[in-house]
């Protein structure tokens, strides 16, 4: 049997298959040497535990009242070089962005002594901000994106590090690879990932969208990840502008989706960004092939691309977790991610009931026409019937924890605290002295002075 090398006694907020939010009050969890999880249980069975693990219960480490472990977050889709320039230039929609602000920085990032700058910052406040996943994009510079890999390692968070591939740029043509350097700079990268044999910190092959991208490269890519079983991200259906222009160069293509779809790069390990736009054909290709969507709202929002339809992406079965996407997005919080998820899905029930509220207005023309004023319906009648349930806080919690990680293809190995998962995790203190916000409850001032610490 295992030997238990810490053990933890008090709350435990986790997501679960059934359940968006579950709170386990007085429990404890036992981890095993190689930080798995061997037992979470009632703590009412503490003496049971001690004497079958073998563990004295001195040893246990108990949480102050107002701390709990959940989850440690997950970041499905960031940009790590767009971090030097996070809140600012947001003044345009998405392809004048990326070619007056993203391209001309990225293509500063040949030069390592930026990278390894932006890059230590990034992942140092990526973890501060409690995220403990990432799935980031580097540039088309390979030894910088080996850096950033290497970087992430050292920290000891958990990562997918993609080296951009890009063979078309005619907006800023300075920064693109051909097709030749782009397969062969990503067959470097791979094999010089592989090599270093990370724990946690893996390649991923990543096509930039579409519209950077020629057939060819994108079917090479696609065959790169099969030969390798590498997990792939890009970016989908994010703006229509970008639709349009996808439309007119891949005329030969039935939607966006197929685009991926046709080149293999739409499998059970691939996750796409935004899908704003994705119709419900596509979401079922989705589903079909257990790809998934990372759900970037503040990005959405920021860039004024659209918002996508959470609820809609849910009930077709697809996999959703939910990314910053800095620098679309100005925070590199995934718990803004969380609020402006479910503000997002305000706005969408807002609209919809709007929609409800013009069709009665036309009924009402035709009504108040045959019967006269008084027949006019009560305001309060109007969205009654709006079917439309706005995400709550426990569902995004699930999207930013083991959501992230379903997206992500890591859902056996964490995302919540099922025994054998590792223990990937927060130690949250809702009430460290000087905090952002206040907690009213009868708590002790020695435990307001508990800060947050971070378990990986
Ligand atoms: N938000 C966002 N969308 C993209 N589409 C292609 N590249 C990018 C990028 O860097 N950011
Ligand atoms: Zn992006």
């Amino acid at each position: 049997m295992a030997v238990v090398q810490r053990i933890f006694k008090g709350t435990f907020v986790h997501s679960t298959r059934t359940c968006s939010m579950e709170v386990l009050q007085n429990h404890i969890m036992g981890l095993g040497h190689s930080g798995k999880i061997l037992f979470l249980e009632t703590a009412q069975e503490q003496a049971r535990l001690a004497q079958k693990w073998g563990f004295d219960e001195n040893v246990i480490e108990e949480l102050s009242k107002n701390e709990f472990f959940m989850p440690g977050l997950v970041d499905t889709h960031i940009h790590a070089p767009q971090y030097s320039f996070v809140g600012s230039g947001m003044d345009k929609p998405l392809l004048q962005w990326l070619e007056y602000t993203t391209f001309p920085t990225e293509y500063t990032y040949s030069d390592l002594e930026i990278a390894e700058n932006v890059y230590r910052t990034v992942v140092r406040r990526t973890l501060m901000n409690g995220t403990t996943t990432a799935c980031y994009f580097a540039t088309i510079h390979t030894d910088a994106s080996l850096l950033l890999a290497d970087i992430a390692n050292q920290y000891g968070q958990r990562a997918f590090i993609g080296k951009v591939c890009m063979d078309c740029n005619e907006t800023y043509p300075r920064y693109r690879e051909t097709s030749e350097e782009s397969i062969n700079e990503t067959k470097r990268y791979i094999e010089e990932m592989e090599k270093k044999k990370y724990d946690r910190v893996k390649a991923i092959i990543t096509p930039r969208f579409a519209i950077s991208c020629t057939e060819k490269l994108l079917n090479a890519l696609g065959c790169l990840a099969e030969k390798y079983n590498l997990h792939i991200q890009s970016h989908i259906s994010e703006s229509t502008a970008e639709i349009e222009e996808v439309r007119r160069l891949f005329p030969g293509y039935n939607n966006y989706t197929e685009v991926y779809s046709k080149n293999k790069l739409l499998t059970n390990k691939t996750v796409m960004a935004h899908g704003c736009y994705l119709t419900d054909e596509e979401l079922s290709i989705f589903q079909s092939k257990g790809a998934s969507i990372s759900h970037c709202p503040n990005s959405n929002i920021s860039l004024c691309s659209g918002h996508l339809d959470v609820q809609n992406v849910l009930k077709q079965n697809v996999k959703l977790g939910l990314g910053t996407d800095v620098a679309g997005g100005y925070s590199i919080s995934i718990l803004d991610a969380i609020r402006k998820a479910v503000e997002t899905s305000k706005i969408i029930y807002m609209e919809k009931q709007k929609k409800k509220c013009k069709k009665f207005e036309t009924n009402n023309l035709i009504e108040t026409v045959k019967n006269g004023i008084d027949d006019l319906p009560l305001n309060s009648e109007v969205g009654k019937d709006n079917d439309y349930k706005v995400l709550s806080n426990q569902e995004a919690f699930r999207l930013a924890t083991l959501g992230g990680c379903e997206a992500l293809n890591l859902d056996h190995i964490t995302g919540n605290f099922d025994v054998n998962k590792e223990f990937d995790a927060l130690l949250i203190s809702a009430a460290p002295g000087n905090g952002a916000f206040d907690v009213f409850s009868d708590i002790s001032a020695e435990e307001m002075t508990v800060t947050s610490r971070q378990f990986m």
